[in-house]
């Protein structure tokens, strides 16, 4: 059904006296909304990108926002809403090029007049929808009766929002606190346990809201799940090792290292990305883990064979990933990239996942190049089989030249990897149904025949044609090719000028193909 435009005059409605004051839920809603509507920004700008700077709750939750509890409510069930709430002002044609330019404060202010409370809605743009709130719901209505729905809430209930109950974990940061005065501090005001694996790991109620507590904002502890507490633990370097870890912002587990290492020995972190290296100094400087060097460097860059390397005994690999395990945790089911009626979560974005599992595979080659480490673990929140599993299966050969085999972090852990490698028995998950999130934990090791003071190198001729070959064998090449070509010859074959097009199309293929290598 085609809907008429309507740009209806709108009648002022009686005027605000200039002189009330606001009151204090006037102020404060006034400002929840443009805090809302700059976090809203920044997650749909990340979201249409692919390249988000922090999940909402992080941007919530940064120093910037005052009213977090009010900003992250708005931003949530604007998000929610979104879908309608575009629809909504697109039928109602109510928005010219200068609200536009505020359209994100727009779907806030439109979320509070069709669905939340309006009561308090001050400020001119505030004003300027309410007056016109009948052509808003009118266009609602219009959509609803498109789907078929008699209240808002039939059309929402076709949505399939995860129920996310998960608790609330706490990791005891041990080199400002012990786990005893942890406990009885947060004991004041909260239930808690200890966890059953983690020995320095507290289980809250979900949803408790610890933000604002002293511990947190001191650094003495930390709000880190579960699965994320295992990898430092599974890593298990002892005090006084040299450690790298290698992909480490924002530096939950890098900090995490720097307490299992009581804070004796070195972490090298490094991080590619240099706003993130700020976020990485932060936590390190929060945690006191003055053992920690923060590196802004590729980590592929680190030459294994330098001298500043040698003494290096394991490395913590927690690449980038798809995070498809921990998209309901992050409140990613609610961003427009994420259909709101499917379940697979990105599965299908086959092209992503396999650039993803091209660098994780060549960044596990390249922390098993290491001549003096005897233990790497690699970890992901990502559900897919391609990131982990995957990714395991293709460097297996490498490693085992080298000496290393899976070993089994927490055996007692019940979910293990899918039987699609030898030695999946070693591997780790966490189900995101289960344990509310999805994580997959991989350790390698062995045994420490290469003394770091005096390094057996492996002829560097030789390990760099393994290197390369082991690189070669991954078919995610392949893979991504399968993926692409596809699409490529739908676009070759519509376009009405083939010729024009093949070296614009050329180009992008050439383009993909070799940011996996
Ligand atoms: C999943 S996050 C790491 C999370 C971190 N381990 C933690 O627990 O707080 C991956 C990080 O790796 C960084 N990264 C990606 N490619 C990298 C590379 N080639 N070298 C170093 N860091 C990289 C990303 O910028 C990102 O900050």
């Amino acid at each position: 059904m085609v809907y008429k435009k309507v740009m209806d005059p709108v009648k002022p409605a009686a005027k605000e006296p200039k002189s009330r004051r606001l009151t204090n839920i006037e102020r404060s809603s006034y400002f929840a909304r443009r805090e809302a509507a700059k976090v809203l920004k920044s997650v749909l700008q990340g979201d249409a990108n692919r390249r988000a700077v922090g999940s909402i709750k992080t941007l919530v939750y940064s120093p910037s926002i005052r009213n977090k509890k009010a900003t992250f409510a708005l931003v949530c069930q604007t998000l929610k809403y979104l879908p309608i709430i575009k629809d909504v002002l697109e039928i109602a044609n109510v928005l010219n090029s200068k609200w536009k330019r505020q359209v994100e404060l727009m779907y806030i202010i439109t979320y509070d007049i069709l669905f939340g409370q309006d009561s308090s809605l001050t400020g001119d743009p505030e004003k300027y929808l309410i007056l016109r709130k009948s052509q808003l719901q009118s266009a609602l209505a219009k959509i609803l009766l498109k789907k078929g729905a008699k209240r808002i809430e039939d059309l929402m209930s076709q949505y399939k929002i995860p129920d996310v109950k998960k608790p609330r974990y706490v990791r005891v940061n041990t080199l400002k606190l012990d786990v005893e005065t942890a406990v009885s501090e947060l004991s004041k005001d909260n239930m808690v346990e200890k966890d059953d694996m983690i020995p320095d790991l507290l289980v809250l109620p979900p949803a408790t809201d610890l933000h604002n507590h002293p511990l947190v904002t001191n650094g003495s502890v930390f709000m880190q799940g579960k699965a994320s507490s295992m990898v430092a633990v599974a890593l298990g370097p002892k005090p006084g090792w040299e450690v790298i870890d290698a992909c480490a912002a924002p530096g939950n587990k890098t900090v995490h290292l720097a307490a299992v290492m009581k804070g004796e020995g070195k972490i090298i972190a490094c991080e590619l990305n240099k706003d993130r290296v700020k976020r990485l100094e932060h936590t390190t400087n929060l945690a006191g883990a003055t053992n920690v060097e923060v590196l802004h460097e590729n980590f592929l860059n680190l030459n294994p064979e330098d001298e500043l390397y040698s003494k290096v005994r394991a490395i913590l690999l927690d690449p980038s990933c798809s995070g498809s395990g921990t998209v309901a945790d992050r409140l990613d089911y609610l961003l427009p990239s994420h259909s709101h009626t499917s379940s697979d979560g990105d599965g299908g974005d086959v092209g992503r996942l396999l650039k993803l599992a091209a660098f994780q595979e060549k960044a596990l080659i390249h922390a098993l190049s290491f001549p003096g480490v005897e233990r790497v673990v690699y970890s992901t929140c990502s559900i897919h089989q391609i990131e982990n599993e995957d990714v395991i299966k293709s460097v297996l050969p490498f490693a085992a030249f080298l000496g290393f085999h899976l070993a089994t972090p927490f055996p007692q852990w019940a979910r293990r990897g899918l039987p699609v490698v030898e030695g999946s028995q070693h591997l780790l998950r966490t189900d995101p149904v289960e344990d509310k999130e999805g994580f997959f934990i991989a350790l390698f090791t062995r045994n420490a025949t290469r003394s770091p003071e005096s390094p057996q190198k492996v002829e560097r001729g030789s390990l760099e044609n393994l290197k390369q070959e082991a690189v070669g064998k991954c078919d995610c090449h392949k893979k991504f090719l399968r993926a692409r070509i596809p699409k490529t010859l739908v676009v070759w074959i519509l376009s009405p000028a083939p010729i024009l097009l093949y070296p614009p199309l050329s180009l992008f293929l050439h383009i993909d193909i070799t940011d996996l290598r």
